[in-house]
């Protein structure tokens, strides 16, 4: 309670402090609110009347700062959770308050193809960061501003993020211009790529999610959605390609109420469909909105709304407006006073249940169509998150992890995320995401997984692959930096505090190969693409394999593994030799067995002697593995036993069945034997790994699988044939959703029997039929098909020995 008590008496000074300041007193006083002395005292500087106003405003601007972020900092630290940041720094610094309210961090997520490029393009033109648009895979072969690499243009797709920034400038309830600052980060939509989507989404305050108009929620829509809740990422929904042939945006509105299980109502209906779309009618102001101009530049308003769309426009009002009843308590009074919301009303409620992540508002039109993107940069600033809204958590490793409130506050001490790395010509870029305090040029941080020191020579804004060098970066912003070692997802403070931020999912590769250059004088060019993939994407993982002398790349899917075998021959002029794709098996036991196993080797020379006892057992879960120590008679010394632990780690890379990773296995040693001369470190290693081996195989041991949570999407005359086809893989349909047109299925499918399944689901479907698949957890395979695999196993063991 003493904690409480001083920070209440510090927000007490503090609010007659902003009286004074509010009230423009003549003297200036001098406050010092920091622990240890923590008091508020008076002392007369100069009277502020021979100074300028712009420096008496500078002034007290630093001076209120300091003070107010020494107790927000105490604030956050000794009660977290307990006040919203909001009311924290709007009760303290308005100016701060006033800057955090005009950025927007946002990401663009979508199915694949669902047009979010396409969208960003227009983006950027319309807020005058590009001059020209220019189309995925346009006929003047630019290529969109966003996808960047040659690949993504020449294949049409993003398979890396791209950041960058814009302000946009729009008109306020009293009509006065306000300038917004977006950061925007447009996201891949192949589940190959998802990291790009997971670290984004990890670091992004708000989302659009796009949608086709015709297709609706997708495989990946629904991926996606999982990713944004993961996060808790409040998101807009953006209907796209109202211009193609079928469009249907009310029917994607039902599917994200029933699909997606996310309350959403349009704020926005069309004029017009397909050829014919010309606008929409804004639902909240009742207002028709055109795209005029040769690039649909100009935005015409007016309250004259097509005689055929007012009832659709009244409907769908009625509609949003109970919706949010559902999800917003002042508009559930007003609706049971049956009184009408007003605008205003409405649009408060859009924002909080938005925020709140109780609701999606759901607006549309066509991108490559120039239609409805500025309404949805308006919406973007009206309904999603400003830095200071979202609650953002570190752990204080000072403080037995106690997880502490970050304040997107200038004047607080740093605390950013690295979350992406990325090789540039000019060296490694690392993507910064600042939480709390500014990022000066030559300022100096602390990794926190490191605790090493780095200097911060460069700080850039990116825009899509060029870059604009700033000195400073504010509170709640995303920048670039250079000269910085460190790993994705690292957090950096400037030393003062002890934080540390959880990092984001990093999903399990699933699939593998073996990869070699084709030339041997392309080794050295080899080894530096692989190293700097593996720096930048945490789901390419890469390992020698010392038995088969191969180097084994592991990724998501085909397509990731696919781009980086092409993006080594662009890059790196390395032309590479792959091996069949390989499903990522894993290795379990079942059952605990006691070991006792004794290396003896004492024929002539040095000898090798070492024994161990003890048991392996399974963890009880398919996580990580387990070593533990129960050797009370000092038996084994402390030396000899952690040789023992890397031999059980080396042994569990490497499983006896199939040569892959073993999971959810505990070795504990509790006993065994040294000899005075002969034993050593490398003696109890090997003794470790025989033991292991031996009491593997007799502890019923299993192959595992990744399964494959698996979305499949189809008109729903083909619902039959799809069925079909995984009853044939032996997949578990855990749930079906079915509409008048169209059905999704959701099951579990084991890796291993969807290679190919693309090809057999289109042909099954017309064409017409899609799916999407994420890892979900490993399990037991058939014994059927664990025998197939060991034999063959054994069988290229043999083989090899041969050799
Ligand atoms: N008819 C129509 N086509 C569109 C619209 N927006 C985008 N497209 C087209 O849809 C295709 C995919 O567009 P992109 O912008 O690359 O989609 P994306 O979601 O960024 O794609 P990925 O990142 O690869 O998942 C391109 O051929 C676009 O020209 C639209 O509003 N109407």
């Amino acid at each position: 309670m003493r904690v409480n008590g001083v920070v209440r008496s510090q927000a007490t000074a503090l609010r007659s402090l902003q009286h004074g300041l509010n009230s423009r007193q003549t003297w200036t006083r001098h406050v010092c609110l920091g622990a240890p002395h923590r008091c508020v005292s008076t002392a007369v500087l100069r009277p502020v009347n021979v100074v300028s106003r712009d420096q008496r405003i500078q002034w007290q601007s630093r001076r209120h700062q300091a003070g107010a972020a020494a107790a927000m900092l105490e604030q956050a630290q000794a009660e977290p959770g307990e006040l919203a940041q909001q009311t924290i720094i709007e009760n303290l610094n308005p100016e701060e308050a006033k800057r955090l309210s005009m950025v927007r961090n946002i990401g663009i997520a979508a199915h694949i193809d669902s047009g979010k490029t396409t969208a960003t393009e227009r983006v950027l033109f319309y807020t005058g960061r590009i001059h020209s648009i220019h189309e995925v895979r346009g006929k003047d072969s630019v290529g969109a501003k966003m996808d960047s690499m040659d690949l993504e243009r020449e294949k049409g797709i993003t398979i890396q993020s791209a950041a960058t920034f814009c302000d946009w400038v729009k008109k306020n309830d009293s009509g006065e211009e306000e300038k917004y600052h977006i950061n925007l980060i447009d996201t891949p939509g192949h589940i190959d790529f998802t990291i790009e989507v997971e670290r984004a989404l990890r670091v992004l305050d708000g989302a659009v999610m796009i949608l086709c108009a015709v297709s609706g929620v997708q495989s990946q829509t629904i991926t996606v959605d999982r990713q944004m809740r993961r996060y808790n990422v409040p998101r807009l929904s953006f209907i796209n390609k109202m211009d193609r042939m079928g469009a249907n945006p009310f029917k994607a509105v039902d599917q994200i109420n029933h699909k997606l299980r996310l309350p959403a109502a349009a704020i926005q209906v069309p004029i017009g469909a397909e050829d014919n779309f010309k606008g929409v009618v804004d639902l909240i102001r009742m207002k028709a909105i055109y795209n005029e101009g040769a690039k649909g530049e100009t935005i015409r308003e007016t309250d004259e709304i097509p005689a055929d769309v007012l009832p659709v426009a009244q409907e769908r009002r009625a509609k949003l407006i109970e919706t949010l009843a559902d999800v917003d308590e002042e508009i559930a009074e007003l609706f049971l006073d049956e009184q009408t919301p007003t605008p205003d009303q409405i649009k408060a409620a859009i924002r909080r249940a938005t925020i709140s992540l109780k609701f999606t508002p759901v607006m549309m039109g066509s991108a490559l169509a120039d239609k409805s993107i500025q309404p949805m940069l308006d919406a973007v600033c009206d309904y999603l998150p400003n830095p200071a809204e979202v609650e953002n958590l570190a752990l204080d490793r000072r403080r037995q992890e106690a997880s502490v409130k970050l304040v997107p506050y200038n004047s607080l001490p740093f605390v950013g995320l690295a979350f992406k790395l990325e090789e540039s010509n000019f060296g490694q870029l690392t993507y910064i995401r600042v939480y709390q305090g500014s990022l000066k040029r030559a300022a100096v941080l602390y990794n926190a997984r490191t605790d090493k020191k780095v200097k911060i020579p460069r700080i850039v804004r990116m825009h899509s692959n060029e870059m604009e060098d700033v000195q400073e970066v504010g509170a709640g912003e995303i920048c670039a930096v250079f000269g910085v070692d460190c790993a994705s997802g690292d957090t950096f403070t400037d030393g003062q505090l002890g934080y540390s931020m959880t990092s984001m999912f990093v999903p399990d590769p699933v699939i593998s190969l073996s990869i070699a250059p084709k030339h041997s004088k392309d080794g050295s060019n080899f080894s530096k693409a692989i190293a700097r993939f593996q720096r930048e994407d945490p789901t390419f993982r890469v390992h020698f394999d010392g038995e088969s002398q191969e180097t084994i790349i592991s990724g998501m899917g085909e397509l990731h593994l696919e781009v980086y075998v092409e993006r080594m021959r662009r890059e790196y002029n390395v032309d590479c030799i792959t091996g069949q794709p390989q499903v990522a098996w894993r290795e379990t036991v079942t059952e605990s067995v006691n070991f006792d196993h004794l290396l003896k080797k004492q024929t002539g020379g040095a000898g090798d002697y070492a024994r161990v006892m003890g048991w392996l057992e399974p963890t009880g879960s398919l996580g990580e593995n387990k070593f533990e120590t129960q050797v009370t008679s000092g038996a084994i010394s402390e030396k000899f036993l952690s040789a023992c632990e890397k031999g059980f780690y080396q042994s569990c890379e490497k499983g006896p069945l199939l040569g892959h990773k073993v999971l959810g296995v505990n070795m504990v040693v509790n006993d065994g034997a040294i000899h005075m001369t002969d034993s050593s470190d490398h003696a109890f290693n090997t003794a470790t790994q025989q033991a292991f081996r031996k009491a593997f195989a007799q502890a019923n041991p299993q192959v595992l699988e990744p399964i494959m949570k698996t979305t499949i999407t189809a008109p729903t005359e083909f619902q039959g044939n799809v069925v079909g086809l995984l009853n044939k893989r032996n997949a578990t349909i855990n749930d079906t959703d079915t509409s008048a047109e169209d059905f999704t299925v959701y099951a579990d499918c084991s890796l291993n029997s969807m290679f190919g399944f693309s090809t057999q689901l289109r042909a099954a479907t017309q064409g017409k039929g899609e799916f999407g698949m994420e890892f979900a957890h490993y399990s037991a395979t058939t014994p059927q098909l664990q025998r197939e695999l060991v034999a063959k196993y054994a069988k290229a063991q043999q083989e090899k020995s041969k050799k």
